[in-house]
């Protein structure tokens, strides 16, 4: 279901194995809130303004899901589809591939294409997750992500945690976290993660995150998206990711009644872990110089995002 990624099992102290990001115990569990948790998302990953876009000087409504809005491909994207899979083995690797039609008639954007969502893990403690699109005979547009939330303690919020985000600007969003077309520079704000910062402060400052980093800008293609780091632990995540965005959701404001797999019948709490979600940036399609997120007819693309484990 959605394509899901579950679990990252990484050693705990006790010699035993823990999951570093959040989970659910049931399928059903990911559904009955709004967090998407770890789930594949698509076509669109983001906010697209009012569900409206031109594409190939035509004007298209999609469905919309929030406020007027479309996130995270609508009610009918990725997350909703129980995807057919196969699994491989390679020298250095395993692999689950998941594989799925995606149809118009369902999800409400223009277009037919074969979708595939393919998990790697390596020798190297790295999840490589790629995103494939092989389009059919009409333009539409492509860009996904991987919903994964973290926490890479044993704690309940994400006090240990210090970030790097290899971004010199953010975007700026409106009342409805839509982006505004504004793109600010993080210097002397709360959003500077050029040099690693403590997470749950820099959450403090701001109300905590809903935001859009601007990544992968010239000249800093070959670093690292982010780095993500529990200090107490040791435990490190480096992402990357060829996309032009980075959206970080610290968990500011959620429901009550949240049962994560980690909090052994409680409910979570606000700021319990952070979505790091590569992508390209929010509302691109109505944005110049966000990205591009059109996949020509015929045309096949392929998007890679990773997740490398390392315990110092
Ligand atoms: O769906 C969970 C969260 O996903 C993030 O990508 C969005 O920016 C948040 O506004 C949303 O609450």
């Amino acid at each position: 279901m959605g394509a899901t990624w579950n679990e990252f099992l990484v050693p705990s102290q006790d010699g035993d194995k823990q999951n570093i990001l959040l989970s659910f115990d049931t399928a059903r569990q990911y559904y009955d809130n709004s967090l998407c948790c770890c789930q594949s998302i698509g076509r669109v990953a983001g906010r697209i303004k009012g569900g409206q876009f031109e594409l190939d000087g035509k004007k298209q409504q999609v469905p919309t899901n929030e406020n007027g809005n479309t996130l995270h491909g609508g009610e009918h994207g990725y997350r909703s589809l129980n995807w057919g899979y196969t699994t491989s083995r390679g020298p250095n690797s395993v692999s689950v591939i998941f594989q799925k039609h995606i149809k118009e008639s369902r999800d409400g954007f223009p277009g037919n294409y074969l979708a595939t969502v393919v998990y790697t893990l390596d020798n190297s403690d790295r999840v490589t997750i790629s995103y494939s699109a092989l389009n059919g005979e009409q333009d539409t547009l492509f860009n996904p992500t991987c919903h994964a939330y973290f926490n890479l303690s044993d704690k309940r919020d994400l006090s240990t945690h210090s970030l790097m985000i290899n971004s010199k600007e953010y975007l700026q969003t409106d009342d409805e976290t839509i982006p505004t077309g504004r793109v600010l520079q993080v210097d002397n704000t709360p959003y500077d993660f050029r040099k690693f910062r403590n997470l749950k402060q820099a959450a403090d400052e701001t109300g905590g995150f809903d935001d859009a980093f601007v990544v992968n800008g010239p000249g800093m293609a070959t670093e690292p998206v982010a780095v993500l780091r529990d200090n107490d632990s040791g435990r490190q995540v480096t992402i990357n990711s060829e996309g032009t965005g980075l959206v970080m959701y610290t968990m500011p404001e959620i429901d009550d009644g949240i049962k994560l797999s980690r909090d052994n019948g409680l409910d979570a709490l606000p700021g319990e872990g952070v979505a790091l979600e590569a992508q390209q940036l929010p509302d691109a399609i109505n944005n110049e110089n966000f990205g591009d997120i059109v996949l020509k007819r015929n045309e096949k693309k392929t998007y890679h995002i990773s997740f490398e484990f390392k315990q110092q």
